[in-house]
C-alpha cells in the first residue's frame, strides 16, 4: 500500500529540548503566517503577525472558529482578537455550513480587513500522514497526491483538510504551503505498540496503529513543561475529549499508546464516531445486511456515537441540556469508555503521575469531567471539585497522589512554530 512501508521509524522527540510552541529556537517571524485547522466539526484559523520579541512568536494577532459544522447543528463563526475580544460573530446559514462554506467565509472576512498584511506562509493541520510524512514538510503536488490516498481513512478530516490546502493556494498564491501531522506524535511507540495482532506483511504495508490529536498533545507538552516541570517528565495520561475524542499516554513526553489506531475512528466513544468495535461487526453489516462499504462508513464515521446512541446530537452541550434519557445514557457512556481507557493507558505506562483533560469537551464540560475524575478515585485521582468547577488549572487536591488538570490545547500554536521551522529551514 505505501511504497516505504515497513522500514523502522526513527524515534523522535516532538519537541526540541527547551523549545515550546510560540518559541522558534534561533529563527523569527518577520512576515505574518495563516494557520488552518479543520476538525470533524469545526474549522480554525489565526494570523499570526510579524514580530515578537526574542525567539517568541507573538500570540495569534485574530483567531475566528466556526463550529457546529455539519448535519443539523447551529454552525457559527467567530473571530476574536489577541485579548480574546469579539472581532466578528455571526451565524452560518445554508452552504456555509459545510468546512468549505465557512473556510470561504473566514478567508472573506480576512480579506475584508484589508490590513496589509503579506502572508509569508500557510501552515496546515493534516490529520494523516501515513507511514511516510512523521514531521512537518513543505506541500507540493507530489505531497498532495501522496496524503490523498489517506482520505479514506479519514474521512471527516482529510477531505477537508486537502481542500484547506487547495484553496489557499488560491487565495494566496504562491506562498509555501506547511503539512503539520496530528499522526507525527506518535512515531516514538514501540512496535509493539503500533502493531495490530494480522501477519506481519499487514504492518509492512501500513496497517498499523497511528494514532492522532498529536500536534494538540505536542501542545499539551509544551504548557505542562512551563507549569509543571517535574510532573511533566514522568507518566502523564492526555484526555482530548472534542467531537473526536482521543487519549494518550506519555513517558517524559513521548507518545507510548494512544486509543486511535489507523484512522481517528478506534477507541473512545465521540460525536458521531462509534469508537472501538468488534471488526466482526464490519462483517455482519455488509454480509447479513448486505450494507455497502459506503454505507458502513456512514454508519461508523457519521451516524454513531454520541449522536447514534442518544438519537438527539451530537453536541455534548445539547446532550447536557437535553431531558431524554437517551442523552443521559449516550454521556455515561462517554464517561465510562474514558474511565475504561484510563486503567488501560495506566497500565500501558505501568503507572500514572498526572491526567490532563483537554480539547471542547475536556476544556468546558466542567460536570462531565467531575463524574469522570471520581469514576478514576481508585487510580488515585483525588478531585476537588471546588477547584475543577472553577475551571483551574489543577483539578484536584493538594494530597491528591496523581493530578489532574485542565489545560486549553493551541493547535495554532504548534502550527504556527512548525511552520517557521520550515520555512526557515
Ligand atoms: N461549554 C461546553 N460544555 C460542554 N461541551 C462543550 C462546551 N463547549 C464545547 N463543547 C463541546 O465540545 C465539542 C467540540 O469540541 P472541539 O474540540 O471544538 O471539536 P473538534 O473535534 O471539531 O475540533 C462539542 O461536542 C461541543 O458540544
Ligand atoms: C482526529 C480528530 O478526531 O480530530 P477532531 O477532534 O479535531 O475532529
Ligand atoms: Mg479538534
Amino acid at each position: 500500500m505505501h511504497p516505504r512501508a515497513g522500514r523502522p521509524v526513527p524515534p523522535r522527540r516532538a519537541l526540541q529540548a527547551g523549545a515550546l510552541p510560540g518559541q522558534v529556537q534561533g529563527l523569527r517571524l518577520t512576515e505574518s503566517l495563516l494557520t488552518l485547522n479543520a476538525g470533524s466539526s469545526s474549522i480554525k484559523v489565526a494570523l499570526f503577525a510579524a514580530g515578537g520579541e526574542g525567539d517568541a512568536l507573538p500570540a495569534a494577532r485574530w483567531s475566528g472558529q466556526a463550529d457546529g459544522l455539519g448535519a443539523e447543528l447551529k454552525a457559527r463563526l467567530r473571530v476574536r482578537d489577541a485579548q480574546g475580544r469579539t472581532l466578528h460573530d455571526a451565524a452560518l446559514d445554508g452552504d456555509r455550513r459545510s468546512h468549505q462554506g465557512a473556510l470561504a467565509a473566514l478567508l472573506e472576512w480576512h480579506a475584508q480587513q484589508g490590513g496589509g498584511d503579506r502572508i509569508a506562509a500557510v501552515g496546515h493541520r493534516i490529520v494523516h500522514g501515513g507511514v511516510n510524512f512523521v514531521a512537518p514538510v513543505r506541500i507540493d503536488d507530489a505531497v498532495l497526491a501522496e496524503l490523498a490516498a489517506f482520505e479514506p481513512l479519514a474521512p471527516l478530516h482529510q477531505p477537508h483538510n486537502l481542500a484547506g490546502v487547495r484553496a489557499a493556494m488560491k487565495a494566496f498564491d504562491g506562498v509555501p504551503q506547511v503539512a503539520c501531522f496530528d499522526t507525527a506524535f506518535h512515531s516514538t511507540q514501540t512496535e509493539v505498540n503500533r502493531r495490530f495482532a494480522l501477519p506481519r506483511a499487514f504492518h509492512d504495508a501500513g496497517v498499523r496503529r497511528y494514532g492522532f490529536h498529536g500536534l494538540s498533545y505536542e501542545s499539551i507538552v509544551a504548557q505542562f513543561t512551563r507549569l509543571a516541570p517535574e510532573l511533566a517528565d514522568k507518566r502523564v495520561i492526555v484526555a482530548h475529549l472534542g467531537n473526536g475524542a482521543s487519549m494518550c499516554a506519555m513517558a517524559q513526553g513521548r507518545s507510548v499508546a494512544t486509543t486511535m489506531s489507523f484512522s481517528p475512528l478506534d477507541g473512545l466513544t465521540m460525536g458521531t464516531r462509534c469508537g472501538h468495535l468488534d471488526a466482526a461487526v464490519v462483517l455482519y453489516l455488509m454480509r447479513s445486511r448486505g450494507m455497502s462499504a459506503e454505507q458502513v462508513e456512514a454508519l461508523l464515521f457519521r451516524e454513531s456515537g454520541l449522536l447514534g446512541l442518544s438519537g438527539v446530537s451530537s453536541d455534548m452541550r445539547e446532550l447536557e441540556a437535553s431531558a431524554a434519557p437517551e442523552a443521559a445514557e449516550a454521556i455515561a457512556h462517554f464517561i465510562e469508555q474514558v474511565v475504561q481507557h484510563m486503567g488501560s493507558l495506566a497500565a500501558a505506562l505501568r503507572g500514572v503521575d498526572a491526567v490532563i483533560f483537554t480539547g471542547g469537551i475536556g476544556e468546558n464540560a466542567s460536570a462531565l469531567r467531575e463524574r469522570i475524575l471520581e469514576e478514576c478515585d481508585w487510580l488515585g485521582v483525588h478531585v476537588d471539585a471546588a477547584a475543577n468547577g472553577a475551571g483551574h488549572a489543577r483539578l484536584t487536591t493538594p494530597e491528591s497522589p496523581v493530578s489532574a488538570w485542565m489545560l486549553r490545547t493551541d493547535e495554532e500554536a504548534v502550527i504556527a512554530r512548525h511552520t517557521v521551522q520550515v520555512i526557515s529551514a
